[in-house]
Protein backbone atom coordinates (compact mmCIF):
# COMPACT_ATOMS: atom_id res chain seq x y z
CA UNK A 1 0.00 0.00 0.00
CA UNK A 2 1.43 3.57 -1.02
CA UNK A 3 0.83 5.71 2.18
CA UNK A 4 3.20 8.67 1.28
CA UNK A 5 3.36 10.57 -1.89
CA UNK A 6 5.73 13.59 -2.95
CA UNK A 7 4.61 15.68 -5.91
CA UNK A 8 5.93 18.86 -7.17
CA UNK A 9 4.49 21.72 -5.89
CA UNK A 10 1.01 22.19 -7.37
CA UNK A 11 -0.82 25.25 -8.52
CA UNK A 12 -4.62 26.31 -8.94
CA UNK A 13 -5.41 27.28 -12.42
CA UNK A 14 -8.29 28.67 -11.63
CA UNK A 15 -9.38 30.15 -7.85
CA UNK A 16 -11.23 32.59 -6.43
CA UNK A 17 -9.52 35.03 -3.59
CA UNK A 18 -12.33 37.80 -3.77
CA UNK A 19 -11.24 41.29 -1.69
CA UNK A 20 -10.87 42.35 1.92
CA UNK A 21 -11.93 40.23 4.91
CA UNK A 22 -12.78 37.59 2.49
CA UNK A 23 -9.04 37.58 0.70
CA UNK A 24 -7.67 37.70 4.18
CA UNK A 25 -9.12 34.43 5.14
CA UNK A 26 -8.90 32.39 1.93
CA UNK A 27 -5.55 33.59 0.72
CA UNK A 28 -3.24 31.56 3.24
CA UNK A 29 -5.88 28.57 2.38
CA UNK A 30 -4.76 28.22 -0.77
CA UNK A 31 -0.99 29.49 -0.18
CA UNK A 32 -0.19 26.42 2.57
CA UNK A 33 -0.30 23.91 -0.71
CA UNK A 34 -0.20 25.95 -3.56
CA UNK A 35 3.07 27.90 -5.25
CA UNK A 36 0.38 29.93 -7.98
CA UNK A 37 -2.55 30.10 -8.72
CA UNK A 38 -4.66 31.81 -11.48
CA UNK A 39 -6.68 34.92 -9.72
CA UNK A 40 -10.43 35.02 -10.85
CA UNK A 41 -11.32 38.89 -11.83
CA UNK A 42 -15.25 38.30 -10.97
CA UNK A 43 -15.00 41.03 -8.27
CA UNK A 44 -17.57 43.61 -8.04
CA UNK A 45 -16.80 45.95 -10.08
CA UNK A 46 -14.93 43.44 -12.00
CA UNK A 47 -10.75 43.51 -12.85
CA UNK A 48 -11.19 45.08 -15.82
CA UNK A 49 -7.92 46.75 -17.19
CA UNK A 50 -4.47 46.11 -16.62
CA UNK A 51 -4.22 48.86 -13.56
CA UNK A 52 -7.20 47.24 -11.75
CA UNK A 53 -5.48 43.85 -12.13
CA UNK A 54 -1.92 45.34 -10.67
CA UNK A 55 -3.94 47.14 -7.68
CA UNK A 56 -5.59 43.47 -6.79
CA UNK A 57 -2.04 41.53 -7.06
CA UNK A 58 -0.82 43.73 -4.36
CA UNK A 59 -4.26 43.46 -2.60
CA UNK A 60 -3.69 39.56 -2.49
CA UNK A 61 0.31 39.99 -1.93
CA UNK A 62 -0.47 41.49 1.32
CA UNK A 63 -2.87 39.13 2.25
CA UNK A 64 -0.44 36.04 1.95
CA UNK A 65 0.99 34.61 5.41
CA UNK A 66 4.14 35.79 6.45
CA UNK A 67 7.26 34.31 4.30
CA UNK A 68 4.82 33.00 1.72
CA UNK A 69 5.86 32.82 -1.73
CA UNK A 70 2.13 32.30 -3.34
CA UNK A 71 2.26 33.85 -6.82
CA UNK A 72 -1.00 35.51 -7.80
CA UNK A 73 -1.95 35.27 -11.72
CA UNK A 74 -3.99 37.98 -12.51
CA UNK A 75 -6.52 37.46 -15.27
CA UNK A 76 -8.63 39.96 -17.09
CA UNK A 77 -12.33 40.23 -16.79
CA UNK A 78 -13.36 40.38 -20.60
CA UNK A 79 -15.73 43.03 -21.76
CA UNK A 80 -17.17 44.19 -25.06
CA UNK A 81 -15.14 47.36 -24.51
CA UNK A 82 -12.01 45.58 -23.45
CA UNK A 83 -8.92 47.71 -24.93
CA UNK A 84 -7.17 45.01 -26.80
CA UNK A 85 -3.63 47.14 -26.44
CA UNK A 86 -4.75 47.76 -22.47
CA UNK A 87 -4.99 43.49 -22.71
CA UNK A 88 -1.55 43.06 -24.59
CA UNK A 89 0.21 45.54 -22.68
CA UNK A 90 -0.31 44.30 -19.63
CA UNK A 91 0.73 41.13 -20.52
CA UNK A 92 4.07 42.55 -22.10
CA UNK A 93 4.50 44.22 -18.75
CA UNK A 94 4.08 40.70 -16.66
CA UNK A 95 1.15 41.75 -14.89
CA UNK A 96 -1.67 39.82 -16.56
CA UNK A 97 -1.20 35.89 -17.64
CA UNK A 98 -4.42 35.55 -19.46
CA UNK A 99 -8.92 37.17 -20.35
CA UNK A 100 -11.26 35.95 -18.27
CA UNK A 101 -14.70 35.46 -21.05
CA UNK A 102 -17.55 35.25 -18.81
CA UNK A 103 -21.06 34.76 -21.07
CA UNK A 104 -22.92 37.60 -19.72
CA UNK A 105 -25.49 36.83 -16.29
CA UNK A 106 -24.19 33.32 -16.60
CA UNK A 107 -22.07 32.75 -12.78
CA UNK A 108 -21.83 34.68 -9.89
CA UNK A 109 -21.13 38.32 -10.50
CA UNK A 110 -20.81 38.30 -14.38
CA UNK A 111 -23.27 40.74 -15.30
CA UNK A 112 -20.62 43.13 -17.24
CA UNK A 113 -20.06 40.16 -19.31
CA UNK A 114 -19.98 39.30 -23.46
CA UNK A 115 -23.12 39.36 -25.15
CA UNK A 116 -21.84 39.86 -28.46
CA UNK A 117 -19.08 37.51 -29.20
CA UNK A 118 -18.39 39.41 -32.53
CA UNK A 119 -17.49 43.05 -30.52
CA UNK A 120 -14.64 41.23 -29.07
CA UNK A 121 -12.97 39.62 -32.14
CA UNK A 122 -9.80 41.91 -32.18
CA UNK A 123 -9.01 41.39 -28.44
CA UNK A 124 -9.66 37.49 -29.49
CA UNK A 125 -7.33 38.18 -32.28
CA UNK A 126 -5.07 40.26 -30.10
CA UNK A 127 -4.78 37.66 -27.77
CA UNK A 128 -3.43 34.94 -30.53
CA UNK A 129 -1.00 37.46 -32.24
CA UNK A 130 0.32 37.52 -28.21
CA UNK A 131 -0.12 34.44 -27.03
CA UNK A 132 -2.84 35.04 -23.93
CA UNK A 133 -4.44 32.74 -23.18
CA UNK A 134 -8.39 32.59 -22.94
CA UNK A 135 -10.09 31.15 -19.66
CA UNK A 136 -13.48 30.76 -20.73
CA UNK A 137 -17.28 30.05 -18.20
CA UNK A 138 -18.26 27.69 -21.35
CA UNK A 139 -22.49 28.30 -20.63
CA UNK A 140 -25.13 29.85 -22.45
CA UNK A 141 -27.19 32.15 -20.45
CA UNK A 142 -30.00 31.61 -23.66
CA UNK A 143 -33.34 31.28 -20.47
CA UNK A 144 -34.44 28.66 -23.04
CA UNK A 145 -31.79 26.07 -22.26
CA UNK A 146 -31.79 23.87 -19.58
CA UNK A 147 -29.33 24.48 -17.03
CA UNK A 148 -28.15 20.99 -17.37
CA UNK A 149 -27.33 21.38 -21.36
CA UNK A 150 -25.74 24.87 -21.43
CA UNK A 151 -22.18 23.63 -21.51
CA UNK A 152 -22.65 21.32 -24.20
CA UNK A 153 -24.80 23.77 -26.31
CA UNK A 154 -21.91 26.57 -25.37
CA UNK A 155 -19.20 24.54 -27.32
CA UNK A 156 -21.81 24.14 -30.60
CA UNK A 157 -23.18 27.92 -30.44
CA UNK A 158 -20.17 29.69 -29.12
CA UNK A 159 -16.44 28.03 -28.72
CA UNK A 160 -16.47 26.06 -30.89
CA UNK A 161 -17.48 29.47 -33.90
CA UNK A 162 -14.95 31.75 -31.50
CA UNK A 163 -12.24 29.21 -31.89
CA UNK A 164 -12.51 28.77 -36.05
CA UNK A 165 -12.93 32.23 -35.89
CA UNK A 166 -9.20 32.52 -34.16
CA UNK A 167 -7.61 29.19 -34.52
CA UNK A 168 -4.26 30.50 -32.72
CA UNK A 169 -6.08 31.41 -29.72
CA UNK A 170 -5.07 29.60 -26.85
CA UNK A 171 -8.20 28.04 -24.63
CA UNK A 172 -8.53 26.66 -21.15
CA UNK A 173 -12.73 25.49 -21.13
CA UNK A 174 -12.60 26.19 -17.33
CA UNK A 175 -14.41 23.82 -14.84
CA UNK A 176 -15.80 21.32 -17.42
CA UNK A 177 -18.33 19.19 -16.20
CA UNK A 178 -19.66 16.89 -18.91
CA UNK A 179 -18.35 14.48 -21.32
CA UNK A 180 -18.86 16.61 -23.81
CA UNK A 181 -16.73 19.30 -22.46
CA UNK A 182 -13.97 16.04 -21.94
CA UNK A 183 -14.76 14.84 -25.83
CA UNK A 184 -14.63 18.69 -27.13
CA UNK A 185 -10.81 19.01 -25.45
CA UNK A 186 -10.29 15.14 -27.10
CA UNK A 187 -11.01 16.30 -30.64
CA UNK A 188 -8.89 19.02 -30.55
CA UNK A 189 -5.64 18.69 -30.67
CA UNK A 190 -4.21 22.32 -30.17
CA UNK A 191 -4.34 25.50 -28.55
CA UNK A 192 -7.18 23.72 -26.02
CA UNK A 193 -7.05 22.61 -22.70
CA UNK A 194 -9.49 22.20 -19.90
CA UNK A 195 -9.28 22.78 -16.07
CA UNK A 196 -11.26 20.39 -13.95
CA UNK A 197 -12.63 20.78 -10.17
CA UNK A 198 -12.22 18.44 -7.23
CA UNK A 199 -16.09 19.05 -6.00
CA UNK A 200 -16.85 17.82 -9.90
CA UNK A 201 -14.69 14.57 -9.33
CA UNK A 202 -16.79 13.92 -6.56
CA UNK A 203 -20.34 14.53 -6.96
CA UNK A 204 -22.84 14.21 -9.23
CA UNK A 205 -26.35 16.25 -9.35
CA UNK A 206 -27.94 13.07 -6.97
CA UNK A 207 -25.53 14.75 -4.00
CA UNK A 208 -26.91 17.96 -4.73
CA UNK A 209 -30.14 17.48 -4.38
CA UNK A 210 -31.63 13.26 -3.49
CA UNK A 211 -32.74 13.67 -0.12
CA UNK A 212 -32.77 16.99 0.83
CA UNK A 213 -30.96 20.43 -1.42
CA UNK A 214 -27.41 20.72 -0.44
CA UNK A 215 -26.65 24.04 -0.45
CA UNK A 216 -22.79 23.84 0.11
CA UNK A 217 -22.89 21.31 -3.32
CA UNK A 218 -24.34 24.13 -5.67
CA UNK A 219 -22.03 25.62 -7.81
CA UNK A 220 -21.69 26.73 -11.41
CA UNK A 221 -21.82 24.89 -13.94
CA UNK A 222 -23.83 22.62 -11.55
CA UNK A 223 -22.93 19.21 -11.07
CA UNK A 224 -24.23 17.19 -13.85
CA UNK A 225 -25.39 12.93 -14.14
CA UNK A 226 -23.00 10.19 -12.86
CA UNK A 227 -21.69 9.34 -16.57
CA UNK A 228 -20.49 12.73 -17.16
CA UNK A 229 -18.85 12.51 -13.50
CA UNK A 230 -17.14 9.63 -14.43
CA UNK A 231 -16.16 11.39 -17.82
CA UNK A 232 -14.13 13.39 -16.11
CA UNK A 233 -13.07 11.07 -13.41
CA UNK A 234 -11.18 9.55 -16.47
CA UNK A 235 -10.10 12.59 -18.39
CA UNK A 236 -8.19 13.44 -15.11
CA UNK A 237 -6.62 10.46 -14.15
CA UNK A 238 -5.80 9.66 -17.87
CA UNK A 239 -2.23 11.70 -17.76
CA UNK A 240 -3.32 13.49 -20.95
CA UNK A 241 -1.51 17.05 -20.37
CA UNK A 242 -4.72 18.54 -21.91
CA UNK A 243 -6.22 18.18 -18.34
CA UNK A 244 -5.24 20.00 -15.11
CA UNK A 245 -6.39 20.98 -11.68
CA UNK A 246 -8.10 24.38 -11.13
CA UNK A 247 -10.05 24.15 -8.07
CA UNK A 248 -12.83 26.71 -8.91
CA UNK A 249 -12.48 27.07 -5.12
CA UNK A 250 -15.06 29.96 -4.63
CA UNK A 251 -16.37 31.33 -1.08
CA UNK A 252 -19.36 32.37 -0.32
CA UNK A 253 -20.28 33.07 3.63
CA UNK A 254 -22.69 30.74 4.60
CA UNK A 255 -25.12 33.12 4.88
CA UNK A 256 -25.25 33.72 1.20
CA UNK A 257 -25.62 30.06 0.14
CA UNK A 258 -28.10 28.62 3.22
CA UNK A 259 -30.98 31.16 2.10
CA UNK A 260 -33.62 31.21 -0.64
CA UNK A 261 -31.48 32.08 -3.43
CA UNK A 262 -27.88 30.31 -2.31
CA UNK A 263 -24.81 31.37 -4.54
CA UNK A 264 -23.11 29.44 -6.70
CA UNK A 265 -19.49 28.21 -5.46
CA UNK A 266 -17.83 25.29 -3.72
CA UNK A 267 -14.80 26.17 -1.16
CA UNK A 268 -12.13 23.42 -1.56
CA UNK A 269 -9.16 25.14 -0.90
CA UNK A 270 -8.62 23.94 2.33
CA UNK A 271 -8.87 20.26 1.93
CA UNK A 272 -8.27 19.73 -2.42
CA UNK A 273 -5.04 17.95 -2.49
CA UNK A 274 -5.88 15.24 0.18
CA UNK A 275 -9.35 14.63 -1.92
CA UNK A 276 -7.50 14.38 -4.92
CA UNK A 277 -5.31 11.43 -3.70
CA UNK A 278 -8.25 9.49 -2.83
CA UNK A 279 -9.83 10.19 -5.88
CA UNK A 280 -7.02 9.16 -8.10
CA UNK A 281 -6.06 6.43 -5.39
CA UNK A 282 -9.30 4.92 -6.27
CA UNK A 283 -9.08 4.72 -9.90
CA UNK A 284 -5.62 3.09 -9.29
CA UNK A 285 -3.68 6.47 -10.78
CA UNK A 286 -2.18 8.40 -7.70
CA UNK A 287 1.13 7.90 -10.08
CA UNK A 288 -0.82 10.54 -12.22
CA UNK A 289 -1.75 12.86 -9.86
CA UNK A 290 1.79 14.90 -10.43
CA UNK A 291 0.33 15.72 -13.76
CA UNK A 292 -2.54 16.90 -13.24
CA UNK A 293 -1.69 19.00 -10.43
CA UNK A 294 1.41 20.24 -10.95
CA UNK A 295 2.61 19.43 -14.20
CA UNK A 296 0.14 20.03 -16.97
CA UNK A 297 -0.81 23.45 -16.29
CA UNK A 298 2.53 24.84 -16.11
CA UNK A 299 3.21 23.11 -19.61
CA UNK A 300 -0.24 24.49 -20.60
CA UNK A 301 1.05 27.89 -19.81
CA UNK A 302 4.52 27.63 -20.63
CA UNK A 303 5.38 28.07 -17.34
CA UNK A 304 8.25 26.15 -15.64
CA UNK A 305 7.18 23.29 -12.65
CA UNK A 306 7.35 24.75 -9.58
CA UNK A 307 10.81 23.86 -7.76
CA UNK A 308 9.57 22.78 -4.41
CA UNK A 309 7.21 19.48 -3.34
CA UNK A 310 4.83 18.94 -1.12
CA UNK A 311 3.90 15.60 0.62
CA UNK A 312 0.78 13.89 1.31
CA UNK A 313 0.36 10.95 3.13
CA UNK A 314 -2.24 8.61 4.01
CA UNK A 315 -3.00 7.62 8.18
CA UNK A 316 -4.82 4.94 10.08
CA UNK A 317 -8.07 7.49 10.46
CA UNK A 318 -9.98 9.75 8.84
CA UNK A 319 -8.57 13.04 8.54
CA UNK A 320 -10.28 15.77 10.24
CA UNK A 321 -10.47 18.72 8.36
CA UNK A 322 -12.22 21.92 9.32
CA UNK A 323 -15.56 22.04 8.55
CA UNK A 324 -15.50 25.82 8.24
CA UNK A 325 -12.96 28.93 8.69
CA UNK A 326 -13.81 31.78 9.86
CA UNK A 327 -13.85 35.30 7.94
CA UNK A 328 -14.29 39.02 8.72
CA UNK A 329 -17.49 38.60 7.02
CA UNK A 330 -18.89 35.47 8.96
CA UNK A 331 -17.81 31.50 8.32
CA UNK A 332 -17.89 29.63 5.15
CA UNK A 333 -18.17 26.01 4.71
CA UNK A 334 -15.56 23.78 3.95
CA UNK A 335 -16.27 21.51 1.02
CA UNK A 336 -17.65 17.85 2.82
CA UNK A 337 -16.77 15.24 0.24
CA UNK A 338 -19.76 12.64 2.38
CA UNK A 339 -17.13 10.31 3.17
CA UNK A 340 -13.91 9.57 5.22
CA UNK A 341 -10.71 11.11 3.75
CA UNK A 342 -7.26 9.25 4.85
CA UNK A 343 -5.07 11.28 2.91
CA UNK A 344 -3.76 14.42 4.40
CA UNK A 345 -1.01 17.03 3.69
CA UNK A 346 2.10 16.21 6.10
CA UNK A 347 5.00 18.88 4.46
N1 LIG B 1 -18.17 28.36 -9.69
C1 LIG B 1 -19.13 28.99 -9.04
O1 LIG B 1 -20.17 28.38 -8.74
N2 LIG B 1 -19.02 30.29 -8.67
C2 LIG B 1 -17.95 31.19 -8.99
C3 LIG B 1 -18.04 31.72 -10.38
C4 LIG B 1 -17.63 30.74 -11.46
O2 LIG B 1 -16.53 30.22 -11.45
O3 LIG B 1 -18.43 30.48 -12.37
C5 LIG B 1 -17.97 32.34 -7.98
O4 LIG B 1 -17.34 33.36 -8.23
O5 LIG B 1 -18.60 32.19 -6.92
ZN1 LIG C 1 -17.10 29.89 -13.90
ZN1 LIG D 1 -14.79 30.03 -10.86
Amino acid sequence: MTDTLTLARPDDWHLHLRDGAMLAAVCPESARHFARAIIMPNLVPPVVTGAEASAYRERILAARPEGSTFTPLMTLYLTEDTDPSDVVQAHADGIVTAVKLYPAGATTNSASGVRDFDRVRPVFDAMAEAGIPLCVHGEVTDPEIDIFDREAVFIDRVLDPVRRATPGLKVVMEHITTGNGVDYVLSNAENLGATITTHHLIINRNHLLVGGIRPHYYCLPVAKREEHRLALRSAATSGDPRFFLGTDSAPHVDAAKETGCGCAGCFTATNTLPLLAHVFEEDGALDRLEGFASRHGPAFYGLPVNDGTITLSKGETPTAFPARIDTGDGPVTVFDPGFDVFWHVSD
